[in-house]
């Protein structure tokens, strides 16, 4: 299963979180996001990384140009867009990227009605992901979608589940749905962007008694 642990802000934090078996992490490129990181300081770990794993920018409602120099500069291998861009958008992006960057588009799920507007994205990105709504707050929020709403989601493309996860609730989210991957960072983190890696440990260990 894909594990992506969002947030990072350290290279020794980084490193350790892939040891332990993270294949995905992300990094936060919302300026007003506590946990933003810029660009340079983003490659200074993604180079450290090796090649296999996935290096994610999350962005949120930025312009194209915006978006293709950070991932640039970054060395970033997927794009997560976490605000309101359109189907439209996402085409234009694809286009505007290298063709080997993978899309992400993520979804903030107030009611099961919000489901509906995953329909318009799915010829247009590769990955979805399904994150709580939060009234003030983009991402990051430590709330969880209500799982019960999601009990009949199927998608032809691959989706993460994100939004509140912990140790302590991880193993009870995958026991009701079947995620192709999962996404948590204030869930395993002692402030933004410091990652707790005693907590990074508890949800390996959580992930590896299921298996
Ligand atoms: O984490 C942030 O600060 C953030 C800011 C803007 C957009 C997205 C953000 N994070 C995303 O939130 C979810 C996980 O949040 P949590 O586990 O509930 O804390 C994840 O998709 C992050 O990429």
């Amino acid at each position: 299963m894909r594990v992506k642990i969002c947030g990072l802000t350290q290279v020794n934090q980084a490193q350790e979180i892939v040891t332990q078996g993270a294949n995905s992490l992300g990094f936060i490129c919302v300026e007003r996001s506590p946990r933003y990181i810029p660009p340079e300081k983003i490659k200074a770990i993604a180079i450290s990384l090796p090649s296999k794993i996935d290096k994610v920018g999350v962005f949120a409602d930025h312009s194209l140009a915006e978006i293709t120099k950070t991932v640039a500069i970054a060395r970033l291998t997927s794009v997560q867009l976490h605000g309101a861009e359109s189907p439209d958008f996402c085409d234009r992006l694809r286009q505007a990227l290298p063709p080997n960057i993978e899309l992400i588009k993520a979804f903030r799920i107030k009611t099961p009605t919000s489901l509906e507007d995953v329909e318009a994205y799915l010829d247009r990105v590769d990955t979805l992901l399904l994150d709580a709504y939060h009234p003030q707050m983009l991402g990051g929020t430590g709330h969880t979608i209500d799982w019960q709403d999601l009990q009949q989601f199927h998608s032809s493309l691959p989706w993460m589940l994100a939004g509140g996860l912990t140790p302590d609730n991880i193993n009870d989210a995958l026991s009701r749905l079947k995620p192709d991957g999962i996404d948590l960072s204030s869930g395993v983190e002692r402030a933004p962007g410091d990652k707790d890696l005693t907590k990074v440990t508890q949800l390996f260990e959580k992930l590896a008694s299921v298996r």
